[in-house]
């Protein structure tokens, strides 16, 4: 059987007498998209929270690669291999693409002129931020040094995706990242996300918008109450299941594996 790359087991965190997320169990296998659906309340933020190291679980146990693993922290997940684009996006407006790509891990110039000097290796940056906007297929971006403010929100939630894909080694995380765009500059992302997939990277996505998660998931896992109701495929189940699932209106089928 195939291990999973990314795995929760019986993850648990309380807010005084709120249960955020209640044992809940979460795979994601190489070479998947897996989305995660759920109403609102279901817990789906804290699961992902938990793995991406921004929340401490009480309970439970995360392995990476059949490890075990704790992250304390966003950066030791981040160190471990698990890039997470949240839908607040982390894009710093002012800088241009290259900058925002390299956004906390700037690249200094070889030598004491990064190491005494600090100096940043922009040509270095650059041409490493044109190779990774052009392996996903990043067309439109034509010019890498232009401002990410005078970008539209597709191009931008690109730029988020790209930064994750050129820096997760393992496991990309993504929020609700077609959230906020128009019907073209959506399905824009939704192919980036299937570019990430079929360049290796399992990536765990977190939506609203069923038909998006319909087109694109491998597999649905589906939050309810806290934990994990099932998992199903986009051939096994149709929408309005998916949704009765979600709900409690119907019983949730056995987990569909890998
Ligand atoms: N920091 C917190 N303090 C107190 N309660 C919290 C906190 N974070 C989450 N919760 C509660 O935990 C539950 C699960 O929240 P969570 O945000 O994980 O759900 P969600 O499925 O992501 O919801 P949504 O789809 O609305 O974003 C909710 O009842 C929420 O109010």
């Amino acid at each position: 059987m195939t291990t999973p790359v990314l795995e929760a087991r019986g993850l648990t965190k309380r807010y005084g007498r709120v249960v955020a997320i209640n044992g809940s169990d979460l795979e994601l296998y190489p070479g998947e998209i897996l989305a995660v659906i759920g109403d609102n309340g279901a817990g789906k933020s804290s699961l992902i929270k938990a793995l991406s190291g921004a929340l401490v679980p009480d309970e439970g146990e995360i392995y990476l690669d059949g490890e075990r693993v704790t992250f304390r922290n966003p950066m030791q997940a981040r160190e471990a291999g698990i890039e997470t684009v949240y839908q607040t996006l982390a894009v710093a407006p002012g800088l241009d693409i290259a900058d925002n790509l390299f956004l906390g891990r700037e690249q200094r110039k070889p030598g004491p002129l990064g190491s005494i000097f600090r100096m940043l290796d922009r040509g270095h940056m650059r041409a490493e931020a044109r190779r990774h906007m052009s392996e996903l297929g990043i067309g439109t971006l034509q010019n890498i040094g232009q401002a990410v403010e005078s970008l539209s929100g597709g191009q931008r939630q690109a730029v988020a995706v790209a930064r994750s894909a050129a820096f997760g080694s393992k496991v990309v995380i993504l929020d609700e990242p077609t959230a906020a765009l128009g019907v073209k500059e959506g399905n824009r992302v939704l192919q980036l996300i299937r570019d990430v997939r079929d360049r290796g990277l399992p990536v765990i996505l977190i939506s609203h918008n069923m038909p998006h998660v319909f087109e694109v998931a491998d597999r649905i896992h589906i939050q309810r109450l806290g934990r994990r109701a099932t998992v199903i495929t986009p051939k096994s189940h149709s929408m309005s299941d998916a949704v009765a699932i979600m709900t409690g209106a119907a019983e949730p089928p056995p987990t569909a594996k890998a």
